[in-house]
């Protein structure tokens, strides 16, 4: 085999100085975890009807979709044998076992939202009678999540839809009142599921309760034909996502039986009486558990693109470093490590904060699950901006990876256009960016005026208390002094939103317009405590990581400082700020990172290595293992439908009588 494989390649191999097994061990979590993936992979993988004759890329919208669910189908048969066979077992927590259908699907599985949010929904907001009937075998269901109206995503009070109780006939009756009504985005909405969860607006006797979920049949379960009083269809082409089928739902006067309203928290009793929840924000606890996901998400993907610029990185030769040599690789050019090697850190980062806000998430489940609420708040702060700054940092990482592999990146081939795609939209749905980092500031702000006050803060954040008078620290025992550095900074930016908002309510502002007109440096301090959080958890897990050997040990305290290193360096202007750092100390740790640099160069190929991404799945003319990228970007081209024809008809028909009428 390693007869095949690009030289350069095979000696970045031979350099590397960790085990790489022992690598990818941890980053599926066990031994076992790697076995039962690399289990499914092949399985899977080995299906033939899973595989394409044609590049996805030259195939219409149309062809893609149906494509796309020729082959969710058939994932699923396989799927399903797994788990009968007990080889897949059903596991919730973020992994990358499902990871396998971007291989085989390109971009997004038609059917994620039926097993992403449909099910979890019922599992999460359904009473138990309602999770029998729902969560059986032969419901016939195939659902999607639909919130997000044409006019509304981000406010979700403001939605229009409406789902008014009928006490003749126990009924609600779903209306759209206006075009902005209409459910737009829902993943697999347009023609694949035939049910839906819904969020509108309860009525009861001409009084409104706010927004409620409903289950609501949207098509025929033998004809897949839409209901009468449904009007349902897909939105179109996007920048990724295109097999995601993402629809459209308007409702005229649909009626549903009332036991259809999700009532595990809130409840619709026949007469009419309302049973409010223990806490409204409970219906909101979907979206809680996706932006917890979204974390190895975005983990993966980086995964992705970085395996695929590192490895061309090693393959590429371009220019000389010293006259006389033959021409450098460009993964040798320090510019090019610092555009690459951070991508390989966040990765790690994003990993292990997932795992690290995961326990969190089901701690904290647990104590709701038992009617205490007391720790939802911090859940959703903490779940707000990181969710907010992986994504964002995933969409300048990917690009990063892009422009790091020069015009061949450029490609759809290189596949970094498609992972991009995937990672950009991770940003904008199950909560906007800035929105989220606003939810969190929200939080901040109130932990502020508490700590002011003497209160005892929660425990992610009881540093602020000691961080009033911005406390001295040393710098002299790096990395964990940028870890007390941001502290400082994310206390600061609190300070400066807090007085800013205090300083226009005493101007004679209403409150709101002090929040708007300090909004800036709200998700200034919400990104800076995401940053401290995410350098805090990677630095403090990292570090107590037992049963692993010297070399791999190593290497990831390397990958986690590199990542302290490497922020403290891009927001030395708060640091400047904010704490007792010296120009001095940011001498130091540029001359640090550029030291990491070097460190980590001789692993580079090694650790995209250890991210064990199969090509199947990596899907990159420039980044599969065997480092053969000119003669896939070759044998790619030559699969171009142009390519068919030595003389395209366009020379006949236009561009000949466009050179005789012009004399060319
Ligand atoms: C074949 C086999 C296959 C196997 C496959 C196996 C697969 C299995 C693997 C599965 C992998 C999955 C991958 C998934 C991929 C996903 C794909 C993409 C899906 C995309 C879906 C979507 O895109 S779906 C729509 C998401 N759309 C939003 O995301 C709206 C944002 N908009 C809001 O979320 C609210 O609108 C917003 C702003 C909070 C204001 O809400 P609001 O106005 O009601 O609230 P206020 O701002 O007034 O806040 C009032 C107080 O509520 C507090 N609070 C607010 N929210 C809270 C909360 N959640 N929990 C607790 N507390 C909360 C707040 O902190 C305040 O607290 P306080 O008063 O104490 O300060
Ligand atoms: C690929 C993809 C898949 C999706 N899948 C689903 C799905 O399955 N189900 C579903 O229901 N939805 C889905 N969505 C919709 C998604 O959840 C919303 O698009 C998202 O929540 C953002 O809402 P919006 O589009 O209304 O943006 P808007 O809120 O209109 O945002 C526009 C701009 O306004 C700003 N803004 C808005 N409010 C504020 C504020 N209070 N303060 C400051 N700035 C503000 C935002 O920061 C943003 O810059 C999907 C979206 C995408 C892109």
């Amino acid at each position: 085999m390693s007869a095949n494989i690009n030289k350069d390649l095979v000696r970045e191999r031979e350099k590397c100085n960790f085990d790489i097994q022992e690598l990818i061990h941890i980053i599926d979590g066990s031994k076992e975890k790697t076995l039962m993936r690399k289990k499914v992979e092949d399985l899977v993988l080995s299906v033939e009807d899973l595989k394409d004759e044609i590049p996805e890329d030259y195939l219409s919208h149309k062809e893609k979709f149906e494509n796309a669910v020729r082959k969710g189908c058939k994932l699923f048969d396989v799927y399903l044998e797994l788990i009968d066979n007990n080889i897949q077992k059903a596991d919730r927590s973020p992994s990358n076992i499902y990871r396998i259908h971007e291989g085989i699907l390109k971009q997004v599985n038609p059917f994620l939202l039926h097993f992403g949010l449909f099910i979890p929904t019922i599992v999460n907001q359904a009473n138990s009678e309602q999770q029998a009937k729902w969560l059986r075998k032969g419901s016939k269901m195939i659902g999607t999540y639909s919130q997000t109206e044409l006019g509304h995503g981000t406010f979700l009070r403001g939605l229009e839809t409406t789902a008014t109780f009928d006490p003749e006939t126990d009924e609600f009756i779903l209306n759209s009142p206006k075009l902005t009504s209409y459910k737009f985005w829902p993943g697999g909405l347009g023609h694949i599921s035939n049910a839906s969860i819904v969020m509108a607006q309860l009525h009861i006797n001409g009084k409104s309760h706010g927004i409620h979920l409903f289950l609501i049949q949207i098509r025929d379960f033998e004809t897949h034909e839409p209901l009468p009083g449904i009007k349902v269809g897909e939105i179109g082409p996007k920048l990724g996502f295109n097999t995601a089928n993402n629809g459209f739902v308007g409702f005229n006067n649909y009626r549903i039986p009332r036991t259809n309203m999700l009532m595990k928290n809130a409840q619709v009793l026949r007469d009419g009486t309302y049973i409010k929840s223990k806490n409204d924000k409970l219906t909101y606890g979907s979206m809680l558990l996706i932006r917890v996901h979204i974390l190895t998400d975005v983990a993966y993907e980086l995964a992705r693109a970085v395996t695929i610029g590192v490895r061309y990185s090693a393959v590429r030769h371009q220019s000389v470093l010293k006259e006389g040599e033959p021409e450098s690789q460009v993964l040798d050019y320090v510019t090019q490590q610092h555009k690459l090697f951070i991508s390989i850190a966040s990765s790690h980062a994003f990993r292990v904060l997932g795992q690290w806000m995961w326990k969190t998430y089901t701690k904290v489940m647990a104590e709701i699950g038992d009617g205490n609420m007391d720790q939802l708040p911090e859940l959703h702060a903490l779940s707000c901006c990181l969710k907010a700054v992986s994504s964002y940092d995933g969409v300048q990482c990917v690009e990063r990876c892009r422009l790091a592999c020069g015009g061949h990146g450029y490609l759809l081939s290189s596949n970094l256009p498609g992972v991009y795609g995937i990672v950009a939209a991770s940003v904008t749905y199950e909560g906007e960016y800035t929105v989220l980092l606003l939810q969190t500031a929200r939080y901040l702000v109130k932990a502020w005026n508490g700590a002011i006050n003497g209160k005892t803060l929660p425990s992610s954040i009881a540093f602020l208390s000691d961080n009033f008078n911005q406390k001295s620290s040393s710098w002299d025992n790096l990395p964990e002094a940028i870890i007390e550095g941001f502290k400082a900074v994310v206390a600061g930016k609190i300070k400066t939103a807090f007085d800013s908002i205090q300083s226009h309510v005493n101007k004679g502002r209403d409150f709101e317009d002090a929040w708007n007109l300090s909004s800036v440096k709200l998700t200034a301090a919400s990104e800076a405590y995401a940053r401290f959080l995410i350098c805090d958890v990677f630095w403090s897990e990292t570090k107590k990581m037992t049963n692993v050997s010297k070399n791999v040990a190593v290497v990831l305290l390397q990958l986690a400082e590199l990542y302290l290193v490497y922020w403290a360096l891009e927001k030395s202007g708060d640091l400047l700020m904010y704490s007792t750092i010296s120009k001095k100390n940011i001498d130091n740790i540029q001359s640090r990172y550029e030291e990491l640099l070097g460190l980590i160069r001789p692993n580079a190929v090694g650790l995209v290595d250890a991210f064990d991404i199969r090509d199947e799945i990596l899907c990159s003319t420039l980044g599969s293992y065997d480092g053969r990228v000119y003669e896939r970007l070759m044998e790619e081209a030559a699969k171009s439908p142009l390519n068919k024809d030595k003389v395209n008809d366009t020379f006949h028909k236009y561009i000949k009588p466009f050179m005789i009428k012009h004399k060319l």
